[in-house]
């Protein structure tokens, strides 16, 4: 089974529509250095991740690289898994890792898979996403499923597949690349910022029912 995160909640209210729809992680993003409608502040990513239920992987996404910033967000905001976006460095993330033992997510490029590479020994998944220039996800663009799957042959690491995905490709995204888990953000909004609660739902259903084995014939009598 596909797992699901649901990247860039920032009310009580999506919060729940995500839960409701049995999506297995909630992405909540803070601290980035690009415009991002999806963006909130410290103190609301630490009410979300509050609130949010049992059985719900809280991830807190961003872009800051220092490892004093990245230990203050995962101190106070208290999330199961940290994703880290932008050029980070391996000291950065051992000195992360060992103050506050959080589970440890690297955005890589889809377009260059060197840092997947790099950086595999170290963390604990990659999320394989259409990055901008400056390594922000949220771009909105898919990209080759194919050659993800080629990647995530050889790493160690789970891969989570991210980038462009919507209720309508997400199954045959699964096929194509299929990922350890997807994650959406831009592609389940109702408008800027705030999720459309018929496409979270439809978007966790369809990734759930997608399957990446062949179903068996049987045999006719
Ligand atoms: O979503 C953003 O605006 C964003 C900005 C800066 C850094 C990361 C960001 N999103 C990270 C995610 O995990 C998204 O779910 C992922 O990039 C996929 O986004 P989309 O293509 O919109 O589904």
């Amino acid at each position: 089974m596909t797992r699901v995160k649901i990247c860039g909640v920032t009310t009580r209210g999506d919060l729940e529509t995500v839960a409701d729809a049995g999506a297995d992680a909630v992405g909540i993003i803070c601290d980035v250095t690009v415009d991002t409608p999806r963006e909130v502040s410290l103190e609301r990513a630490r009410d979300l991740i509050e609130a949010a239920p049992p059985f719900v992987t809280t991830v807190l996404v961003t872009m800051a690289t220092d490892p004093e910033r990245t230990i203050e967000l995962v101190e106070t905001a208290t999330p199961d898994a940290i994703q880290l976006h932008g050029e980070v460095d391996r000291d950065a993330i051992d000195s992360l890792r060992a103050a506050t033992g959080v589970t440890i997510l690297l955005a890589a490029d889809a377009e260059d898979l060197a840092d997947a590479d790099r950086y595999d020994d170290l963390v604990d998944g990659l999320v394989v996403d259409s990055t901008d220039e400056d390594g922000a996800g949220g771009t909105g663009e898919t990209h080759d499923w194919e050659r993800t799957r080629t990647a995530a042959t050889h790493l160690e690491s789970p891969v989570i597949l991210a980038g462009g995905l919507e209720p309508d490709n997400v199954a045959d995204a699964i096929r194509a690349a299929e990922p350890f888990a997807v994650d959406v953000s831009s592609g389940v909004e109702a408008e800027e910022g705030r999720k459309d609660p018929d496409a979270v739902h439809s978007f966790v259903a369809r990734a759930g029912r997608a399957t990446t084995v062949e179903p068996e014939v049987s045999p006719s009598p």
